[in-house]
Parts: C-alpha cells; sequence; structure tokens
C-alpha cells in the first residue's frame, strides 16, 4: 500500500497553490472555493484514533421565496476487510460490522441523515475466484437478516437512513442469490430493497456465476429526508438505468461500487460517469468505492494469459458527491477508509432543472419509437452512405 498514490486531489494540493489551485478548482470541481464544512473536533479525534479520514462539503441552493430550504446531511462510507478471508464467515463479518460501527457512530454525532456503503461492504468481493465456498455463505436475508439488523438498531438511535448493499439469500424463492441494496428507514424498518440490474461480465468480475439480473426496475424510496434511489456498481456504466430513477423523481442516487486500478479505464471513468449522471439527470449523486486489497486463499485467474494470482489489486476508494449542477467536491483518498459528509440543499434539484431544461427538452416520447425499432429482429441501423437517395 505505501507506494500508492493517496488521491487525485493530494497531487493537486501538493503541486498547486494561490490562483493556480483556485482555477483548478473553479475548472475541475465547478467553484473556486470546495465549501468545506467544519467537524466537530471530537469527530476529528475518533477518526484519527480509528484511521479514517474524514471531510464534509456544503451543496447550498438559491433562497427561494415559497419553499423552505430542504437540508439533508448525507454520508458516505468507504472501509477495506478487517481480518483474512481464510478467517471464518461470521469472524470476517462481525469484524467489518464492529469497524464501521465506529464511523457510523461518528456521523451520528455529526447529525448525518442519510449513510451509504460501498457494494456488498460487509464481506470480501470474492466473486473473481469463482468459488462458491464460502462467498455464498455470507448471503443473507434482505428484510431479517444480521446486517439489516445490526443496521436496524442504529436507524433508530440516530434517526439514520441506512443504504446497504449485501448478497441476498431470497429464501421465499428457492434460497436463490442476488445483488441487492436494502433501504432501512429512520424508525429501523426496512422501506424496501433493489436488486443491480446489469450484472459484470469483464475482467475478474465473474458475479454472474453468482446471481442474475435485478427484478426490481428502479424503485425510488420517499425516505424522511428525502427521495433516493441506489445504482448499483456496474449498472453506472447504463445511463438509462440512471435515467429512471430520475423519471421516478429520486432526489439523490447512490451509486455503491467495487471497483478496481487493474480493471482497464475503471478509474479515469470512475470520475466521470457519476457526476454526469447527476448533470444530466439534475439530482444529487454520490460514488462510492470499497478500498485496499483482499488476498484470497486460492489463485485464480483472469483469463488474459497472465499468471495466477490471489487479489484483485487495489479497490481504488475516491468516493464522491456532485451536485445536480455538475459541481462536486474533493473525493476521499484511494487507499484510507473514510466518511465523506455532503450538506445539500435538495431545492438545489428543482432550480437546476427550471434553468437547463434537460427534462422539459427530453424527447423520450421520440426514443420509445426509435427503440421499439431497434428491438425488432429485422432491425436495420439507421446509417446513410454518400449514394443513398
Ligand atoms: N462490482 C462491479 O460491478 N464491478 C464492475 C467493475 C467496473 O465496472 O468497474
Amino acid at each position: 500500500m505505501e507506494n500508492e498514490t493517496l488521491s487525485f486531489e493530494s497531487i493537486i494540493n501538493n503541486n498547486l497553490s494561490g490562483r493556480d489551485l483556485e482555477e483548478f478548482n473553479r475548472i475541475h470541481f465547478g467553484r473556486k472555493d470546495n465549501l468545506e464544512v467544519k467537524l466537530k473536533e471530537s469527530s476529528i479525534a475518533a477518526a484519527k484514533e480509528n484511521d479514517f479520514e474524514i471531510s464534509a462539503y456544503a451543496f447550498p441552493a438559491k433562497k427561494e421565496q415559497t419553499r423552505p430550504p430542504r437540508i439533508v446531511k448525507v454520508g458516505v462510507i468507504q472501509h477495506s476487510i478487517v481480518v483474512p478471508t481464510d478467517r471464518p464467515v461470521n469472524e470476517q463479518k462481525k469484524a467489518i460490522l464492529e469497524k464501521v460501527k465506529k464511523i457510523i457512530d461518528v456521523a451520528g454525532q455529526e447529525g448525518v441523515n442519510i449513510i451509504c456503503f460501498q457494494e456488498l461492504w460487509n464481506m470480501p468481493f470474492g466473486f473473481c475466484t469463482r468459488e462458491k465456498q464460502p462467498w455464498c455463505e455470507f448471503a443473507e436475508s434482505a428484510e431479517n437478516g444480521l446486517t439489516t439488523r445490526f443496521l436496524s438498531e442504529l436507524a433508530e438511535k440516530y434517526a439514520m437512513v441506512f443504504v446497504s448493499s449485501i448478497l441476498e439469500r431470497d429464501e421465499n424463492h428457492s434460497d436463490i442469490l442476488w445483488n441487492t441494496s436494502v433501504v432501512i428507514s429512520d424508525t429501523g424498518k426496512v422501506i424496501g430493497k433493489h436488486r443491480k440490474n446489469h450484472i459484470p461480465r469483464v475482467g475478474d468480475f465473474n458475479e454472474s456465476n453468482y446471481y442474475m439480473e435485478g427484478n426490481t426496475g428502479h424503485p425510488v424510496f420517499a425516505t424522511r429526508y428525502g427521495k433516493i434511489a441506489v445504482n448499483i456498481c456496474f449498472d453506472r456504466h447504463h445511463v438509462l438505468n440512471w435515467m429512471m430513477f430520475g423519471l421516478n423523481g429520486a432526489e439523490i442516487v447512490f451509486n455503491p461500487s467495487a471497483t478496481i486500478a487493474a480493471e482497464a479505464g475503471s478509474e479515469y471513468m470512475w470520475n466521470i460517469e457519476a457526476r454526469n449522471a447527476a448533470i444530466t439527470n439534475c439530482y444529487f449523486t454520490a460514488a462510492i468505492n470499497r478500498v485496499g486489497y483482499e488476498e484470497f486463499p486460492n489463485e485464480f485467474t483472469s483469463a488474459d494469459g497472465k499468471p495466477a494470482h490471489k487479489d484483485l489489486g487495489l479497490f481504488y476508494g475516491s468516493s464522491y458527491f456532485t451536485g445536480p449542477d455538475g459541481v462536486r467536491c474533493p473525493g476521499l483518498s484511494r487507499t484510507r477508509d473514510g466518511l465523506l459528509i455532503a450538506v445539500m440543499d435538495l431545492n438545489l434539484n428543482r432550480q437546476i432543472r427550471d434553468r437547463r431544461c434537460y427534462y422539459m427538452t427530453q424527447r423520450l416520447d421520440m426514443y420509445v419509437e426509435s427503440l421499439k425499432k431497434v428491438l425488432e429482429i429485422d432491425y436495420k441501423p439507421q446509417v446513410v452512405h454518400e449514394n443513398d437517395k
């Protein structure tokens, strides 16, 4: 880990200052000043003691005459696994829950209203191995499994909403597995769940050996703090998936992910995809990635002619928020656990919609017709050649 770049932001901050840094911030992040929010001394101390990074940024909106501000504090947590992946399943899971609880407690002290974790946050991402054991044993009921019960208590304690991405065991449907995000309300009850719609078949992401494409559509969960949705990891490459959450009224869309520096293109696309989704759909997005190295007991190959190996390389963290205007905050590091907080005024969504008119100018009717044609078996792509009449 020592030789890894800490973060994109650290490269900039170590090399730019004064007007150059301001200009960089304006052009890259969308504003000269990142509007850092002051944290409690006790939170900073707890983060230091428990070895995680913490930062917070504001995303304000203009004052309106007819609506009060709708300020929501949203947190994302990125973290590494804790004990080696050959330890008993329950020991591995318990160690993660215990570590992350310390971060949740700090978020609670800071008055965070909604928290989202990384993809399958309570387990190692062992699907690269294609081995069924022990990874399938990490699966739980979305409604009343160990992780949901653990979060329900904390949800009630802190009046916090949780978005918890887990490997789901669907006991009512022949025990099959799903990649599911459970949304737990501030009352501690499960509001609902959403299942990953697009399952990767790329590089070491052999998830299709374990679960199928989701069957929950594009639900938006009406929480006490706002309407939220979950676009799970590989779903971020599918623009229509992001679009459907917007059409269903989402105000914040979370993208819990598990992606690695070694997957070609992943890291430079990371900073674009959730940000672009925020822009085109005029809602807030939060992109959350795993962090660290996860070594598995047995070697696997990546079917690329290279030698067998036992890990996926670095999960590069770099979690970040973007507002509906496309302005984003600095991300968390590539290498450390962290809690990133956004203090957002949800009124900004409508203000940007009124200004940019992306929904009003959207031509869904045209696309419906075009897509119907594309799906016909004898479809011919609409390509015009020089000599066509
Ligand atoms: N977990 C997951 O869907 N990863 C896919 C890799 C990527 O698209 O970056």
